[in-house]
């Protein structure tokens, strides 16, 4: 691809790797704390318990808090930075808090606080992001980037790319999942092809999962982080209270230290390398099949454009539109009663069809 990659490229080499700012014996390393600071009891009460765990390597906790209507909760303010600290000098954890502004930024500073992240609101806006590089330059502080609210890879690759321009190398992109109009079953569905592409661009910017924004109910919170797990990723974000129902934001979708702790001992790791010589072979074997039917795919495609384009002539010399509606729902209609009965997502063939007729259109025209 000859979008910008080249560059990204350079970028993503010069990217400290993960270890420089946090320690990387256990997978997977967990960033984890309330949503919201609320007090010193509940912060101190959480983090005790959260030190138990030795996955977990940082607390986190949200101090201003960017919230969709006015009248929530909008965080303790400065006084929870305080703290943060308390926290860090009882049980020796880094620690996390959102920033959104140059003001915020000054305060952490001041504060000792070790890791920033930005939110989803902010990264929306190249404005803010760039009004916090502008506050960042020369200081050497490790920086997460969560993704934009709305799937858009540019604004998140953006905002990267801001921050290392001025300077920041410990960086790290933190994947919230995305909004959406539509209900599902997440609160943020992960769009996980989305991560995926951020990290064909940037192979060395360590991604981290925020399986709790994804999920947004505290009993997906599991299976969502064992998914990011089997993806690769090793890295987490998980929001945790010591009285969960009872959290000033976020309530239905945060753990209790001890829920989190057990949980983190069931997730399963995969191994990150392939050694095993028969393990590498037979897996040769299944790609090389794997290949031989993408060669036929393709090969099938080509075809089928060929006989589109004849169709698309004959409709010119005989003047009938190009779309032909009800073909075209005939064919989705048969497509998917043949995938379903194959056992493919009926969703996932109507996308295929729906791309593949797209470009039958775009040929006749
Ligand atoms: C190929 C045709 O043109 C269009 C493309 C179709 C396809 O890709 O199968 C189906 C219907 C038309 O909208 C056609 O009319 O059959």
């Amino acid at each position: 691809m000859k979008d910008g990659i080249e560059p990204l490229k350079k970028l993503s080499r010069a990217i400290a790797p993960v270890e420089k700012w946090l320690p990387q014996d256990r997978v997977p390393w967990v960033i984890a704390g309330p949503c919201s600071a609320e007090s010193l009891q509940q912060m101190l009460a959480t983090a005790r318990g959260l030190v138990k765990s030795s996955h977990v390597k940082a607390f986190r906790a949200g101090v201003w808090k960017p919230r969709t209507r006015p009248n929530a909760f909008e965080g303790i303010g400065a006084v929870g930075l305080d703290w943060l600290k308390a926290v860090k000098d009882e049980t020796g954890l880094p620690t996390a808090t959102e920033v959104a502004n140059t003001e915020h930024i000054e305060l952490c500073l001041k504060a000792g606080v070790d890791i920033l992240w930005i939110g989803a609101r902010t990264t929306v806006s190249p404005f803010s992001v760039q009004e916090i590089a502008n506050a960042l330059r020369g200081v050497d502080i490790p920086v997460l980037v969560k993704n934009p609210v709305n799937a858009d890879l540019g604004l998140w690759l953006g905002a990267v790319e801001r921050l290392f321009d001025v300077g920041i190398r410990k960086l790290a992109a933190l994947h919230r999942g995305f909004s959406t109009y539509v209900e599902t079953e997440f609160r943020n569905p992960p769009n996980w092809q989305i991560p995926i592409e951020l990290k064909r661009r940037l192979p060395n910017l360590p991604l981290i999962c925020d399986p709790s924004h994804i999920a947004g109910v505290r009993h997906l919170v599991e299976p969502v982080a064992q998914m990011a797990l089997d993806l690769g990723i090793t890295g987490l974000m998980i929001e945790s209270h010591v009285q969960p129902d009872e959290a000033l934001s976020d309530a239905k979708q945060q753990l209790t230290p001890k829920d989190l702790c057990r949980m983190l001992e069931r997730l399963r790791a995969r191994n990150a390398t392939v050694t095993d010589r028969d393990l590498k072979r037979h897996m040769a074997r299944l790609r090389s099949e794997i290949s031989h039917i993408d060669a036929k795919i393709i090969e099938d495609l080509a075809e089928r454009m060929k006989w589109v384009e004849e169709i698309g002539r004959l409709k010119q010399q005989h003047n009938v539109p190009v779309l032909q509606l009800g073909r075209w729902e005939n064919l989705l209609e048969d497509h998917i009663a043949k995938a379903e009965k194959v056992g493919l997502d009926a969703e996932f063939i109507k996308d295929i069809f729906e791309t593949i007729h797209a470009q039958a259109i775009k040929r006749q025209l």
